[in-house]
């Protein structure tokens, strides 16, 4: 690795109409350049001659692209030169995995050629490992690799406490018919989106479990429909949460999407213990950890989880108008899950203990706690089947008046809201 020298300079006296100050980097074959950029902070980054990708996407020549609050590389397998803006944290890496990262693209390759030829789904590639090992990176790479050849996977992303597709606090999945955008990343897809409400697994594992079963449903159902997503197949990111409960979650997943690819990313433990468990028709791969992949501090992750529900709201560069609007208590009914009444006691068995059921919907009264809650609006009509519908969008909630019995929410759009059913968990935004 070495940090190259400023090779370029453009500077004036005029500070207002002066250019931003650049650096060139000259990249040979298959070497990567890392960067970092904090929250409210920018880099430019241009392809002046060459090709590039950033996490599988490839960079257009001469296009400068705006990034804000995040660390990423972009990598050559031929060679370029990249225009960065001065400011930026940058190096050059020679030592890459992204040859290895290939190899997944080849054998998802191969089972979407050998299931053309029968009714089996394509490749079920989940990706599994404990936090900051590049899960996600390698998500997008693959993503990348496989729009670029045409094909248009199912991305599902169990993590609810980054939200790559939408906001924190959901698990969802969407088609991918392009690779992932370098400035937006996956915000122009249309998902099928179901509310955790929390950021933790823990916070209520059957919950999870059953949103996931949801989910995979669907998208069974979607592929024994549609050719194309059936062929082109899924790629599941999951959570860094590998031990105890966290690894009853993670096979559970794998079981109820039965994926046919398991990727262990950088733990001999998990591999050796899925390795072991999984034989026959699935596969179980290890793979490194790019030595560039950042260790993210738990503020670092909080101020993203924010800065994605502000996103949402206001769009990644503040171009979105959100709008308040006033509900009237009558005219809604806020839910949460898992906090149902506990079983009398004198229903159970002697010695058990009463439980709260995970799964229990209860009905909660609006209150002063509600604000600066994430409430999710269902596109369903009836209680019963909102763990199963889908979510048109997210409210957040700004002020809770109980002598009028009304709140004033922040919505991504004016007009009605297509249900009265909102769903609350823990989720809050904070700015
Ligand atoms: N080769 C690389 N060079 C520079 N930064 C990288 C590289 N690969 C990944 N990163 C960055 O490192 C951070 C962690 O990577 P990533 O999000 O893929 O890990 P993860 O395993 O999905 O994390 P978690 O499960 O904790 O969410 C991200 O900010 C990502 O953009």
């Amino acid at each position: 690795m070495d940090r190259q020298d400023i090779s370029s300079f453009i500077g004036g006296t005029d500070l207002a109409a002066a250019p931003i100050p650049t650096v060139i980097f000259n990249l040979p074959k298959e070497h990567e350049l890392r960067f970092e950029v904090e929250h409210g902070e920018t880099a430019l980054i241009k392809l002046i001659e060459g090709n590039a990708e950033y996490f599988g996407t490839e960079l257009l020549l001469n296009r400068e692209y705006k990034l804000t609050g995040c660390k990423g590389a972009v990598f050559t397998w031929n060679s370029c030169k990249l225009e960065v803006s001065q400011s930026t944290k940058a190096y050059i890496a020679n030592e890459t995995p992204m040859m290895q990262y290939a190899r997944v693209h080849k054998i998802m390759d191969d089972i979407r050629i050998s299931c053309l030829s029968n009714r089996e789904s394509g490749p079920k590639v989940i990706i599994v490992g404990p936090t900051d090992v590049g899960k996600s990176s390698i998500s997008k790479i693959l993503l990348g690799y496989s729009t670029r050849l045409g094909y248009a996977p199912t991305f599902v992303d169990l993590d609810p406490g980054q939200g790559s597709i939408t906001i924190p606090g959901a698990v969802c999945a969407s088609l991918v018919d392009k690779p992932v955008d370098i400035e937006d990343g996956l915000t122009n897809s249309l998902p099928f989106v179901q509310y955790y409400g929390h950021t933790s697994l823990d916070a209520n594992p059957t919950l999870f479990k059953a949103l996931v079963s949801s989910l995979a449903t669907s998208i069974e159902k979607r592929m024994e429909t549609n050719e194309q997503a059936r062929v082109s197949g899924v790629i599941i990111n999951t959570c860094g949460w590998i031990d105890g409960l966290g690894y009853e979650i993670l096979i559970d997943s794998i079981d109820i999407f039965k994926a046919n690819l398991i990727v262990v990313m950088d733990n001999d433990k998990l591999y050796s213990e899925l390795n072991k468990k999984y034989t026959g028709a699935i596969k179980v791969i290890k793979l490194p950890k790019s030595g560039g992949v950042y260790l993210r501090s738990p503020i670092f992750r909080k101020k993203t989880r924010m800065s994605k529900i502000r996103e949402y709201f206001y769009g990644i560069s503040g171009d979105l108008c959100p709008h308040f609007t006033i509900l009237d208590f009558k005219d809604i009914v806020v839910l949460k899950t898992g906090g149902g009444p506990a079983a009398p006691s004198s229903a159970l068995p002697i010695g058990a203990q009463s439980v709260i059921d995970p799964l229990q919907l209860q009905e909660v009264t609006p209150s002063t706690d509600m604000i600066h809650s994430i409430l999710a609006v269902s596109y369903t009509k009836s209680k019963q089947s909102i763990l199963k519908s889908n979510i048109a969008g997210f409210l957040y909630v700004t002020e809770v008046n109980l002598e009028t019995k009304k709140m004033t929410v922040l919505a991504p759009c004016p007009g009605l809201i297509p249900s009265k059913f909102l769903l609350m968990g823990t989720l809050k935004w904070l700015e």
